[in-house]
């Protein structure tokens, strides 16, 4: 597999999708609801049209495992969202047709197998939808193993440089940043133990992704004293492989414990933190696990850190549920 030519549409076809993103959200898009409750917008939707019509133009041969599917957009009552979806793709792609966009988003139905991508168009949409952090997050899953991630964040601001970072890692080669727009590759490294000004933690927004309190128990027992910093999406990943958190929690929420996390969620974010010298396992230290099925379903919350603290926390895990 060229990793290199993998890497070059898959950046390309972010950094596109990154733009009908950002032009869908200064129209303040509403929410559409899915059969599971959960949101998704036009943005969603475009978003995994372009990244899947490129990849499939690509590599034709690579089921693509993605959040959306076009059922719901081929009823007759969902012709103005399917225009809607169209209208900001042709800005991209003129010459696209409606039915063209639905077999796009469709070609994300694919199934995992020994060689897949897997795709969130749109990861954290309650952050899109409130105007915070969002990402467009894609892998590329081999043998089991997350061979590639792609980390496209368009509205995250670190410490130094602009507004939108598309993270690139590739397994064993290193996680790197550049400027979403384009620009000079960044290396990733974690904070390390003592750099004790940037160690904090980081936690989902939304109270119900997660376990608010018991992430701040466990947090301040492994000496991480400030207040949690609270980001939507995959962009915590990115956060703590630029080195500016230590760890990321993601403990099962109490109101669904019975929640499993879907691998989009966490593939791509999972090979940008341990290429640069980070550690990903669920609550329990074990390795995530995106092979069998889309959703990870032997594994329970994710615990991501700069890999030195990883041990002691899932102590401290360990030690709250005794
Ligand atoms: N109960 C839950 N526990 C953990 N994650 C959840 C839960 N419900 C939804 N999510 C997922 O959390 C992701 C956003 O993460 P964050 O809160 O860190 O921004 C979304 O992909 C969302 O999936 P979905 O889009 O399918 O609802
Ligand atoms: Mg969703
Ligand atoms: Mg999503
Ligand atoms: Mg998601």
């Amino acid at each position: 597999m060229n990793y290199n030519l993998a890497k070059e549409i898959a950046i390309a076809s972010i950094q596109q999708s990154a733009q009908l993103c950002q032009q869908v959200r200064e129209n303040i898009p509403k929410a559409i609801e899915k059969e599971d409750k959960s949101p998704v917008t036009v943005a969603d939707f475009g978003s995994q049209a372009l990244i899947c019509k490129a990849l499939k133009e690509a590599f034709p041969n690579i089921p693509i495992v993605g959040e959306e599917d076009a059922t719901a957009l081929r009823k007759p009552e969902s012709v103005d969202t399917i225009n809607k979806i169209t209208g900001y793709v042709k800005n991209i792609i003129p010459s696209a047709t409606s039915d063209e966009v639905l077999n796009w988003i469709d070609y994300g139905n694919g199934k995992v197998g020994d060689c897949f991508w897997t795709l969130d168009p749109i990861d954290g949409t309650k952050g899109f939808l409130r105007q915070d952090q969002y990402a467009i997050a894609l892998a590329l899953i081999v043998d089991g193993e997350v061979k590639l991630g792609l980390l496209g964040c368009p509205a995250l601001k670190l410490s130094q440089g602009e507004t939108g970072w598309l993270f690139v890692a590739e397994r064993g080669k290193g996680a790197y940043r550049m400027p979403l727009a384009g620009g000079e590759m960044i290396k990733q490294k974690v904070v390390d133990k003592e750099d004790v000004s940037r160690f904090r933690f980081v936690e989902s927004v939304e109270a119900s992704h997660g376990n608010q309190a018991l992430q701040n128990t466990i947090a301040q027992s492994v000496g991480i004293t400030t207040e949690s910093v609270r980001v939507d999406s995959q962009a915590k990943y990115g956060i703590v492989s630029s080195g500016e958190a230590a760890l990321y929690l993601r403990l099962p929420s109490p109101k669904y414990p019975n929640y499993r996390e879907n691998i989009w969620d966490h593939a791509a974010g999972a090979i940008v933190v341990e290429e640069a010298g980070g550690k990903v396992t669920d609550m329990y230290g074990k390795p995530l696990d995106f092979a069998t099925a889309s959703k990870m379903n032997d594994n329970r919350g994710v615990v991501v850190t700069n890999g030195v603290i990883h041990d002691t926390v899932i102590q401290a895990i360990r030690q709250e549920n005794n």
